[in-house]
């Protein structure tokens, strides 16, 4: 090795040293190892130091490794040295930057969603997962203008999900909150015209719609599982629909469908007495098609779900339109008339005490 080689072999170890201390992942216990013995051996040659007892598991480790590295020059070992660290920060800085990049067939315009179109799938995730995924007003239009989206492109199928421990936990209390006395009518009118939208956009979807519930589930998210052709659940799914604690009452179309799914009794137990369903409970009931353990919820599902977005397009739209359209005239009157009742519901004393009650004791459900 001449001496120009050993100057720079010098300063990259330096600069070697220095960059190890900026990798913000830890190496692991091996790669640390290798690290220490070229450093011993590049700074103090072969290893000198008498062999540690058995039972010092870390000095032997590290003695070991030292050792193994027998007669090889200082120079040699400062030069490994500094290649090892180098290919450390590659890696880290192109994991860094592949987390940096947009996710693949991810589409722009979303602050609440995250909305991606793969393997003939267009993915509509709920994504406030500090907030439970609770759908604010933005998030009522962003999911419309993903579903009018989805059912416009080439996708196969459109899948509904959510980001984090929740599904959803329904409306955004806070749509209620901060209104002027004034203002209550004008709130209650255009919560209902957002609202019809929104459940609207469900009854005409043209392609199979399938929820894929990765946890609890509340209120308006639960009510239009059944406008959805298919629903997956894990088990750690529950289904909550707590209008009448809350003042108000159905919408999504669930109290003509959730009665024509799991008959009338069941369904009033779940809308009129807010009785919460575990994942087994709602399958037996069919809003649910069917139950996975949680811990291979996504794997199975998507496994799924990719085989049948690769079946024939039209056929499916055109099978999934001939299922609903005999009921989507109904649907539609169902759903004005839910939100006319809603639009008294909001303005009712008992619906502002539960929502002043949630805000001042943030009490849970
Ligand atoms: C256009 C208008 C259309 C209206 C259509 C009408 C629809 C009807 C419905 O959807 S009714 C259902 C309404 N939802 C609720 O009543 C749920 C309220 N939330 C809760 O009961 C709980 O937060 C919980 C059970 C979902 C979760 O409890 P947990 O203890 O696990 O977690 P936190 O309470 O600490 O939640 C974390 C923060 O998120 C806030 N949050 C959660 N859900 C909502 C929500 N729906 N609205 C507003 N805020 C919500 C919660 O308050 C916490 O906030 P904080 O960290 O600031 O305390």
């Amino acid at each position: 090795m001449t001496a120009a080689t050993m100057q720079v072999s010098q300063k990259d170890f330096e600069k070697a040293q220095e960059q190890l201390k900026l990798l913000k992942k830890d190496p692991g216990n091996e790669t640390k190892l290798k690290l220490y013995a070229l450093f011993k051996q590049a700074t103090e040659g072969p290893c000198n130091a008498p062999k540690p007892g058995m039972l010092d598991f870390v000095k032997k480790a590290k003695w070991d490794a030292w050792n193994s590295l027998g007669n090889l020059s200082q120079d040699n070992a400062r030069q490994k040295y500094a290649e090892l660290v180098s290919s450390l920060v590659s890696a880290e800085s192109a994991s860094q930057k592949k987390d940096a990049s947009p996710e693949e067939g991810r589409h722009d315009g979303y602050e609440t969603l995250i909305v991606t179109t793969k393997n003939n799938i267009t993915k509509i995730m709920f994504n406030r997962p500090d907030r439970k995924n609770a759908i604010n007003h933005q998030m009522y239009r962003e999911i419309i203008k993903a579903l009018e989206e989805a059912g416009k492109n080439d996708s196969t199928i459109a899948v509904i999900t959510g980001n984090g421990d929740y599904y959803s936990s329904g409306n955004d209390l806070n749509n209620f909150a901060n209104i002027q006395p004034g203002e209550m009518e004008k709130m209650a009118k255009d919560g209902a015209v957002l609202l019809k939208d929104f459940v609207g956009h469900f009854i005409d979807f043209p392609k199979p719609l399938i929820a894929v519930v990765n946890g609890p589930a509340i209120g308006i998210c639960v009510t239009v599982l059944g406008l959805c052709d298919i629903v997956y659940a894990s088990d750690r799914a529950t289904f909550h629909s707590p209008f009448s604690q809350l003042g108000q009452s159905p919408e999504g179309c669930s109290s003509y469908l959730f009665p024509k799914i799991m008959g009338l009794a069941k369904a009033s137990e779940m809308l009129l007495f807010n009785k919460k369903l575990t994942a087994a409970e709602a399958c037996a009931q069919g809003l649910v098609t069917e139950v996975f353990p949680d811990n291979s919820f996504q794997k199975e599902v998507w496994a799924r779900l990719e085989a049948y977005a690769s079946l024939p397009k039209n056929s499916l739209a055109v099978s999934k339109q001939l299922l609903r359209s005999m009921e989507k005239e109904k649907l539609h009157a169902v759903n004005s008339k839910e939100c006319e009742v809603l639009t008294e519901r909001w303005l009712s004393d008992e619906c502002a005490n539960a929502i002043v009650s949630f805000f001042q004791k943030k009490s849970k459900l």
